[in-house]
């Protein structure tokens, strides 16, 4: 794997009360898709968002134990959290676009950050990117919303590396879309692995099995006192994780999905 861009030891995360992920420890290494899957409920969108520190954002979410990123603690008092998100991307669920151009979409946070250089370069360069460059070229200045829901995905995904990151999060981005749009985020992804880290949350098994180059399954338990949480059951390379898990919930989770 090479030395790990996140080391997650330890960690639980907290809703107020309720210590709703358990025990998480993970590795994840540079240049891979790692993907996150298990039931409803059993913790894969609460562990992505601390990767970007997204949880901070939740009134009364608490992480207990270390995330480190490079090997620095992700949640030591120095650390800010607004650069984490910047070096850290997220894609949503659902295309999220800002009410503006194509081109302002994707110039707005370079434009922030006071990236120098040329900006239409920058916007060609990282739709082009985003495999999206051919399709929107002709009316870049035309509102986001006149694009198709797999084009908006593309549109925040090039939203997302134009302002350079290392890594980026993606918690179930293709659920909204039809399987042709789904098909071209995947093979982005594929294309975007060569340069980014990416982690990737998704309830569709297939998916994972046909992007990641490791896989954590997660689960959902009921403690002694009656309270549920979510844990990780093993992570391991996505073909293993596929062909010979070690753990009977997952070969029964994965062999129900798959019928
Ligand atoms: N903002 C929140 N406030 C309080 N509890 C939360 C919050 N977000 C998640 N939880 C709780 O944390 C647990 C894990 O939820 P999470 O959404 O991370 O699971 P998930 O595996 O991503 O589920 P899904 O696949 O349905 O999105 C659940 O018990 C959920 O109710």
């Amino acid at each position: 794997m090479g030395d790990p861009v996140f080391d997650i030891s330890d960690l639980s995360i907290h809703y107020g009360s309720n210590k709703a992920v358990r025990d998480v420890d993970m590795k994840v290494g540079p240049r891979q898709i790692t993907a996150m899957i298990g039931p409803s409920g059993c913790g894969k969108s609460t562990v992505l968002r601390t990767l970007n520190r997204m949880n901070d954002l939740i009134p009364g979410a608490r992480v207990e134990g270390r995330v480190t990123y490079h090997g620095e603690d992700l949640y030591a008092s120095d650390v800010d959290p607004i650069e984490v998100r910047r070096r850290i991307g997220m894609v949503f669920q659902k295309p999220n676009p800002f009410p503006k151009s194509i081109y302002d979409n994707v110039a707005y946070g370079p434009r922030i950050n006071g990236t120098r250089g040329n900006m239409d370069d920058l916007v060609e360069e990282t739709l082009t990117k985003a495999a999206l460059w051919d399709e929107v070229k002709d009316k870049l200045k035309e509102s986001a919303f006149a694009l198709s829901g797999g084009q908006q995905q593309r549109l925040c995904i090039a939203r997302t590396i134009a302002v350079n990151p290392e890594v980026i999060l993606m918690d179930e981005p293709c659920s909204a879309l039809d399987p042709i749009a789904t098909l071209k985020i995947e093979d982005l992804m594929y294309e975007l692995a060569a340069e980014y880290t990416i982690v990737i949350v998704t309830h569709n098994m297939q998916q994972a099995a046909r992007v990641s180059d490791r896989t954590a399954f997660f689960t959902a338990s009921v403690d002694d006192a009656g309270d549920r949480y979510g844990s990780l059951v093993e992570y391991d390379e996505t073909a293993t994780i596929f062909s010979k898990p070690s753990d009977q919930r997952t070969e029964d989770y994965i062999s129900g999905r798959f019928g």
